[in-house]
């Protein structure tokens, strides 16, 4: 996966195993600024997702809100998904989906100019939320996970989903979006 300036990174967690447990480090500033974490850290949400084939997204906040987010999957497994909105990107409406887990102790890393979303693949999953910018409700939105514009293949039935969340538009028939 390409460095953070050019998309998404995977991000891989090292535990520290000894007979008492597992000490696993999930953020830290300066590791992630060589990859391309902007700055502060602005806010840390947790999301639990009951069922597999559950699905949340896609979101992102627009400018001048727009964030940068390590999604961290701390119980069960998810399809991760991060699409390029970026107006200037010669990959825009590109997608890339990966596998997180608690098991593998994997991350993303998105970059501001995505939008987000995952489909949870086991029941009870987790998921730690670092953000580079407060949420900021009037700058949200989101497309679309099933938008024939982004061809997106979920790996499993979609089986939940928001009513906010089905009622974002097309980008066809949104036009230009941020
Ligand atoms: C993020 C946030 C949300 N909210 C409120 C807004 C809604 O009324 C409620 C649930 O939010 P939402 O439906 O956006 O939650 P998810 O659909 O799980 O969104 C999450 O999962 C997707 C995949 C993401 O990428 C988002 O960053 C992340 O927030 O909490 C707040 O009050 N404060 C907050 O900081």
């Amino acid at each position: 996966m390409p460095d953070c300036e050019n998309g998404p990174v995977l991000v891989q967690r090292k535990p520290f195993v000894d007979e008492r447990g597992v000490f696993t480090r999930i953020f830290c500033a300066e590791a992630l600024a060589e990859i391309g974490w902007p700055g502060p850290v602005a806010q840390i949400n947790h999301s639990r997702t009951s069922r597999a084939g559950t699905l949340r997204g896609m979101h992102y906040q627009r400018p001048p809100h727009a964030e940068a987010k390590l999604v961290v999957c701390i119980r069960g497994a998810v399809h991760d998904v991060a699409v390029d909105i970026r107006r200037d990107s010669p990959s825009r409406h590109a997608h890339v989906g990966v596998e997180l887990s608690a098991d593998a102790g994997t991350a993303i890393l998105i970059p501001e100019g995505f939008a987000h979303g995952f489909q949870a693949l086991t029941d009870d999953v987790e998921l730690i939320y670092i953000h580079s910018v407060a949420y900021n409700q009037q700058h949200e939105t989101g497309l679309r996970h099933d938008d024939p514009a982004l061809g997106i293949a979920w790996p499993l039935p979609v089986t939940g989903l928001s009513a906010r969340d089905a009622a974002h538009p097309v980008i066809a028939a949104a036009g230009q979006f941020s």
